[in-house]
C-alpha cells in the first residue's frame, strides 16, 4: 500500500485517485474548494466535477496543499494548466519533496505561460522544484476522458519520462483492470500532442456544428480536419525537439486527438460547438478576457488557454500552423467563425472556398 497525494481535484484527478485507492492505495486529493472537500470526505463524491461517481473512503481531501504533498509515496499533479505553477511554488518546500525523495507525476495538459514565453510543462516544473527531479519528472497522457475512467472503461495512458526507471514506476502505480499503461521517453511529444490536441479539438468543435447546417461540411470534412489536425501537431512537436516519431500513431498522439475531437464528453469540442450554436464568445473582447473571467464559462476548455501559446511558439520557430492560426483568431475576437473555418478549409485543400452556410 502507498500513499499518494493527488494535486488537484477536478474530474481527471479525481478519476486517477478514485483507480489508485480501488487498488488498495492511500489518497488524498487537494481540493481548492472547501464545498468539494466536504463533499469528497463526508459523501465520497466529488460534486463540483465528477458527480454520479461514488469514491471509495481511502480517497479523501484536503484543502492545505502542502498537507497533501507531505509524507507521500508518489504525488501527482492534476491541476488545469493555470494553476499548475502556483501549486508547484507551494509544495517545494515540503520536506520529501525538497529532499527529492518523492516521485512526481504530472497529468495536466498545456502550456505554462512565462516571462521566458510559453513553456512545456515539465521543464516548467523543473525551474522551480530541486535539482534531483530533473529528468525525472514523468508525464502521463492519453485518451482519457474522466468521466470514463471513472466508470470502469477501458483505457490506455503513456507514462512518459526521460528516466525509463521512473516511467515504468508510474506505469506499474496505474496499471489497473480498466487501465493499460505504456512507457515512452519521447517527453516533448507526448507533452505537445496533448497541449495541441486541445485546440484542434476546438476547431473541430466549430467544424461539428456546421454540419448540421451546411451541405458541403460533412464526417469526411472532419476527417480531413482531423488529420491535418495530427499534422499540426507533428510539425510544432519536432520543432520543439520531439525524439521519437511514433509517438504521433500512438494513443498520446492520433488516439488523444481522436478522442478529444469525437467524445461527447470533450470540453474543447464542446467549446468549438458552443461558440456557434450558442455564440457563448459573445460576451469576452478577447482571449485575454475570456481567461480572466473563465468562471463566467462554468467549464474550462485547456485549448483555449493553449493557444495563444501555440500561436508564439509558431512565431517564434517560424512554422505554419493554420488550424491553431484561425482558432486563435476566432478567440481573439478578430475573425468570425465562419470566415476562419471557411479559411482552415481552404488552407487544408488548397481549394478556394466559397460554400454558405446560414448559422442559426
Ligand atoms: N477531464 C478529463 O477527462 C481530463 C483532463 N485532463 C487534464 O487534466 C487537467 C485538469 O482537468 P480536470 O480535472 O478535467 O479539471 P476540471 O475542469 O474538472 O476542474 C477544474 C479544477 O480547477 C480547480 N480550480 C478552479 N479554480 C482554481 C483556482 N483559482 N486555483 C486553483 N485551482 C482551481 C478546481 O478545484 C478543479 O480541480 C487539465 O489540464 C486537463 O486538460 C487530462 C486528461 C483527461
Ligand atoms: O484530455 C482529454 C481526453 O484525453 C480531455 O479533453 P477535454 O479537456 O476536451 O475534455
Amino acid at each position: 500500500m502507498k500513499s499518494i497525494g493527488m494535486i488537484g481535484g477536478g474530474a481527471w484527478g479525481t478519476a486517477i485517485g478514485k483507480i489508485l485507492a480501488e487498488k488498495g492505495h492511500q489518497v488524498q486529493i487537494w481540493a481548492y474548494e472547501q464545498e468539494l472537500v466536504d463533499s469528497i470526505n463526508t459523501r465520497q463524491e466529488n460534486n463540483l466535477y465528477l458527480p454520479g461517481v461514488s469514491l471509495p473512503a481511502n480517497l479523501t481531501a484536503d484543502r492545505d496543499i502542502r498537507a497533501v504533498a507531505q509524507d507521500k509515496d508518489f504525488v501527482i499533479f492534476s491541476t488545469p494548466s493555470l494553476y499548475l505553477l502556483p501549486a508547484v511554488r507551494q509544495i517545494v518546500t515540503v520536506p520529501n519533496i525538497a529532499e527529492g525523495h518523492t516521485p512526481l507525476g504530472v497529468l495536466t495538459k498545456g502550456f505554462v505561460h512565462t516571462q521566458r514565453g510559453p513553456r512545456l510543462i515539465l521543464e516548467t516544473m523543473e525551474d522551480y522544484l530541486p535539482g534531483f527531479y530533473k529528468g525525472n519528472l514523468v508525464y502521463i497522457s492519453g485518451p482519457s476522458h474522466a468521466e470514463e475512467v471513472a466508470r470502469g472503461k477501458l483505457t490506455g495512458l503513456i507514462s512518459a519520462s526521460q528516466n525509463p526507471k521512473n516511467s515504468i514506476r508510474f506505469r506499474e502505480l496505474l496499471n489497473s483492470e480498466t487501465l493499460m499503461v505504456f512507457s515512452s521517453l519521447d517527453v516533448i511529444g507526448v507533452q505537445i500532442s496533448a497541449a495541441v490536441k486541445n485546440v484542434v479539438a476546438i476547431a473541430f468543435g466549430i467544424m461539428d456544428a456546421m454540419k448540421e447546417f451546411s451541405g458541403t461540411v460533412g464526417d469526411n470534412t472532419e476527417s480531413l480536419l482531423l488529420a491535418a489536425g495530427l499534422n499540426e501537431i507533428q510539425t510544432i512537436a519536432r520543432a520543439m525537439g520531439s525524439t521519437h516519431p511514433e509517438t504521433f500513431t500512438s494513443i498520446a498522439g492520433v488516439g488523444d486527438l481522436d478522442v478529444t475531437c469525437r467524445s461527447i464528453h470533450g470540453r474543447n469540442r464542446r467549446f468549438g460547438r458552443e461558440i456557434v450554436l450558442k455564440h457563448i464568445l459573445e460576451p469576452f473582447s478577447s482571449i485575454d478576457d475570456l481567461l480572466s473571467n473563465l468562471q463566467e464559462l462554468g467549464y474550462l476548455p485547456e485549448g483555449a488557454v493553449a493557444v495563444a501559446n501555440v500561436k508564439e511558439l509558431a512565431e517564434r520557430l517560424n512554422l505554419k500552423l493554420p488550424i491553431s492560426s484561425g482558432v486563435f483568431r476566432i478567440l481573439n475576437k478578430e475573425n468570425t467563425p465562419m470566415d476562419e473555418a471557411r479559411g482552415i478549409l481552404a488552407s487544408l485543400t488548397g481549394a478556394r472556398l466559397d460554400f454558405h452556410v446560414d448559422f442559426p
